[in-house]
Order: structure tokens, then sequence, then C-alpha cells
């Protein structure tokens, strides 16, 4: 299996706070991997700091072979990693197409039109709404906004911050099921959420993160039977 993305013993703080301790994880190309934890573990933070915000205290961020733990945010996006952000940061005034096109900024318009078309396709939602203000569609809608957004930029890494987050449970199972066929098509996903029953049924792989280290990984289905992540994730059911 080829790495398209490593962290290598990362350490993040934020002043006297440390938010990721030593953290080592791999996302192989084709791959699903998801990382769970719990509200505060540091998720979001790793996140973040592939695009440098913010900047790693030591370790190593290996994308397509290249430590980009220095470069900007701009690089990152335009060398083909995207982000569907937490809070799903879409543009409250703008319209759906015009949020969509927002996605092709790091790599130009060349193939904005053919591609939103492939956006229509996957989320026929959105193309019901195309000329409707973002601010006023439903939260599941907006989520729907945020990938769609963050596929325009036709990424080789979709990275997606806690898709599922204050959304219902039938909504949830939707945006779960486009992330199937999102990923069918070949797509390498690194899915970072509290949801752990879903995210461990869609990720071949996952890691769980406790306090800014990772506690434990395994495939999706390994961590989904764990009594250790069923208790603390699962509900211990
Ligand atoms: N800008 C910041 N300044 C100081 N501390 C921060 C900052 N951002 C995050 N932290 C701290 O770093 C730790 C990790 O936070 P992070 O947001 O990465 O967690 P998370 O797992 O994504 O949680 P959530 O699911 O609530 O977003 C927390 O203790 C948080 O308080």
């Amino acid at each position: 299996m080829t790495s398209l993305m490593e962290f290598k013993e990362v350490d993040v703080h934020y002043g006297p706070i440390q938010a990721l301790k030593k953290v080592s994880l791999t996302v192989n190309e084709g791959e699903i991997v998801t990382l769970i934890g719990a509200n505060g573990a540091g998720k979001s933070t790793l996140l973040m700091s592939i695009f440098g915000q913010p900047r790693i205290s030591s370790g190593e961020i290996i994308y397509r072979g290249e430590d980009i733990s220095q470069k900007s945010a701009h690089y990152v996006a335009s060398n083909g990693l995207a982000q569907s952000p937490e809070g799903r940061r879409i543009f409250p005034s703008m319209s759906v197409e015009e949020n969509l096109l927002m996605g092709t900024i790091p790599i130009g318009m060349d193939h904005a039109e053919e591609d939103m078309q492939r956006m229509f396709e996957l989320f026929p939602r959105l193309l019901e709404r195309r000329n409707q203000r973002a601010s006023t569609m439903s939260g599941g809608e907006q989520q729907m906004l945020a990938i769609g957004r963050a596929l325009m930029s036709r990424p080789k890494l979709l990275l997606l911050d806690e898709p599922s987050l204050g959304l219902a449970p039938i909504i949830v199972k939707q945006i779960f099921q486009i992330l199937r066929d999102v990923a069918s098509s070949g797509m390498t996903i690194f899915l970072v959420e509290q949801n752990a029953n879903h995210a461990l049924k869609l990720a071949n792989r996952g890691y769980v993160m406790v306090n800014g280290e990772i506690r434990m990984t395994g495939s999706g289905q390994e961590l989904l039977v764990n009594p250790e992540v069923r208790e603390a994730y699962l509900g211990g059911h």
C-alpha cells in the first residue's frame, strides 16, 4: 500500500497546553481512515495542523513523500488536500452554486462547470437549491454543501471534521451513505468523528485519540467490537 499522508511523532502545543503528544498515524491511498475521540481529545487540532494552523512543535507531516508541516495552507490546498471543516463554515450569504465555486480556488475554474454537475448528481438536494442562499438551508444540506465544496478542488485526500455534528440520525445516515459513494469512486478519506458507530462502520481503519495521544488502532471492525471502545464511545452496547 502507498502511504498518502503520514503523521510522525507530531507534537502540538498551545502555550503551556500540549494538545498532540507524539501522534503517529498513516492514511494509505484509497483508504477510509477515521480518528475518533471525545470532545477536546485533539482531533480538530490534528486536522488543522495539516494546514499549518497551528504549527506543529515537533515531528513531521508527510504528504506524498514531502514534509508539509512548515508549508502554507495555500500550498497544501493546491496540492490536493481539501477539508470540510467542523461547523461546516459555508459562506452564508452566498448561493449554493457560489459556495461550490469557492471550492475551485486552489485549482482554478477550468473544470468548474463539469465538476458542479458531478456534485449535483452526488447531491440532488443541492441541485434543487442551487440558487438558494446557503444560510437558509438545513444543517444537513449545509453539510452536503461543505463536502461538495471540498470535492470541487478535486482533492487526492478528503479531510472531514465531524460531518455528523448536530444532525438528526436520519440525516447522519444519508451523509454517511454519500461518503460511501464518494469513497467507492476511489477517493481517499480521513474522517474525524465523535460518532464512533457510523465512523467505524464506514472506515477501513481507525485510530482512537485520548488526551492528545493515539491510544488504539485497528480495522474499523476490530475497534467496533473492542470492549474499551464500546464502553467509552458506543454507550457500552
Ligand atoms: N486555540 C487554542 N488555544 C488554546 N488551547 C486550544 C486551542 N484550540 C484547542 N485547544 C485545546 O486543545 C485541546 C484539543 O482541542 P481540539 O479542539 O483539537 O479537540 P477535539 O478533539 O477536536 O474536540 P471537539 O470535538 O470538541 O472539537 C483542548 O484541550 C482544547 O481546549
